[in-house]
C-alpha cells in the first residue's frame, strides 16, 4: 500500500504538486474560490489595515492540508503589498532560529508559519512577545552569566497555519487578531477550481468532466488539481486531449479512485469491515491485520475520510460500518438484529 504522501488522494503536497502549485495559486482574494466567510472577514481586516496605513493583525488559519492556507497567506501579502517569508514550525527548533528570522523581517512583512503547532516550546514563548510587543529578548551566554538583550522588531503580520486550532496553547491562540477556519469545499466550488486550473494548464475540459473530477476530490482543491493532471495525461494518451465525463471516469478507474473519492486503501478497509466482520463492531487492531496494514495507517490515513463521508463510525466497541458503506460497495447488509455475539448495529 502507498504511504499517505504517495496517495493520489492525499491532502498533503507531494513533489510534483510543489512544482506546479505555484502556477495554479490564485493571486488575489477575488480569484480565491469558496471559503466565503473567511474571505469576507479577511477582506475587511486587510482593507481596514490599509486604510490605517498599518500592518494587518496576525492571522491564524486552521483547516486540513490542501485547502488553501499557504495560498491565502500569499494573497494576504499581495493585498498588503508586502513581501512574504515562509517557514514552518518543525523548522524552528530553537528560539534562536526564530530570533534570526524575526530580526531580519522588513517592516510590514508577512511571516507565514505553517504547522505552527509543531514549534518548540521556547520558540513559542518567544513568539508571544514578538506578536504582542514586536520585541524579543535574545539570551546571550549560558548559566548564571546569561543576559537577555531586548531587540526591537519592525511591525509584521504573522500568518499561522495549523491543521487543528485546538492543538494551539490558548496564550498563542489569543494573540491572533483574526482566526479563519477553512472548510472542505463543495463540489460546485471544486468544479470552479478545476475549470480555472484547466485554463491555466491549457487543457480542454467539458462541464461534466469537471463535475466528475470534483466529485472524487474529497473536498480538497489540491486533490482536485492533482486528479485533473492525471486525467489530462490519460486524455492526451488515450484520446484527443479533451476531458469528458467518460474520459474522467476511465482515467480515474485506472488510478483506482472511485466515484466518491475512495482509493484502494479506503476500499480495502471498508470491504474487510463489511465482508469479514459483518459491518462490525470490530477493533482497530483486528481490522488493520485483516487489511495487512499498520494500525496507524488505518487510523490516520484511511479512517478520517471514511468517517467524514459517513461510511464508518468509531464507537467505544470498535469500528462500525454505516448503511451507506454497504450500498457504496454494492453489498447487502445482514439481517438487522445480527447474529448471536455480534449484535446488529442499527437496532432492530
Ligand atoms: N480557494 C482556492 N481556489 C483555487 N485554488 C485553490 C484554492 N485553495 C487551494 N487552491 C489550490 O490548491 C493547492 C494547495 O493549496 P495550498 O498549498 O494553499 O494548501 P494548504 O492548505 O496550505 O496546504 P498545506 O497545509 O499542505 O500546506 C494550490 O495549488 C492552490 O492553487
Amino acid at each position: 500500500m502507498p504511504s499517505e504522501a504517495e496517495r493520489l488522494v492525499a491532502g498533503a503536497a507531494d513533489g510534483e504538486d510543489q512544482a506546479v502549485e505555484a502556477a495554479l495559486r490564485p493571486k488575489d482574494l477575488d480569484e480565491f474560490v469558496g471559503q466565503e466567510r473567511v474571505r469576507e472577514q479577511l477582506d475587511l481586516v486587510l482593507k481596514a489595515a490599509r486604510k490605517r496605513n498599518g500592518t494587518a493583525d496576525h492571522v491564524l488559519l486552521s483547516g486540513a492540508p490542501g485547502l488553501g492556507k499557504t495560498t491565502l497567506s500569499m494573497i494576504i501579502a499581495a493585498e498588503m503589498g508586502a513581501p512574504i517569508r515562509i517557514t514552518s514550525g518543525p523548522a524552528i527548533q530553537h528560539a534562536g532560529d526564530l530570533a534570526a528570522i524575526l530580526s531580519s523581517l522588513a517592516e510590514g512583512e508577512v511571516l507565514f508559519l505553517d504547522e505552527i503547532h509543531r514549534m518548540s516550546r521556547p520558540a513559542e514563548e518567544m513568539l508571544y512577545m514578538a506578536m504582542e510587543d514586536f520585541r524579543v529578548d535574545v539570551i546571550v551566554g549560558k548559566g548564571p552569566g546569561a543576559t537577555a538583550i531586548p531587540l526591537e522588531l519592525p511591525p509584521f503580520t504573522l500568518v499561522g497555519a495549523t491543521t487543528r486550532a485546538g492543538l494551539l496553547p490558548p496564550p498563542l491562540r489569543d494573540r491572533f487578531g483574526f482566526t479563519g477556519h477553512m472548510e472542505f469545499y463543495a463540489p460546485a466550488e471544486l468544479e470552479r477550481v478545476i475549470h480555472r486550473s484547466a485554463r491555466l494548464l491549457d487543457v480542454e475540459i467539458e462541464a461534466d468532466g469537471a463535475a466528475e473530477i470534483a466529485g472524487r476530490s474529497r473536498g480538497t482543491p489540491r486533490i482536485a488539481n492533482r486528479l485533473l493532471r492525471r486525467v489530462r495525461d490519460y486524455a492526451q494518451v488515450k484520446a484527443d486531449g479533451l476531458i469528458t465525463r467518460g474520459i474522467a471516469e476511465q482515467a480515474l478507474k485506472v488510478y483506482e479512485v472511485d466515484g466518491r473519492g475512495l482509493d484502494r486503501l479506503d476500499r480495502a478497509v471498508l470491504r474487510a469491515l463489511l465482508k469479514l466482520f459483518g459491518g462490525g463492531p470490530v477493533g482497530l487492531s483486528t481490522l488493520a491485520v485483516a487489511v495487512g496494514e499498520e494500525r496507524e495507517t488505518v487510523e490516520e490515513v484511511a479512517e478520517p475520510f471514511l468517517v467524514r463521508e459517513g461510511l464508518l463510525a468509531r464507537t467505544p466497541r470498535g469500528r462500525v460500518a454505516t448503511p451507506a458503506a454497504w450500498s457504496h460497495l454494492g453489498l447487502v447488509p445482514p439481517q438487522q438484529g445480527g447474529t448471536p455475539g455480534q449484535p446488529g448495529l442499527f437496532g432492530s
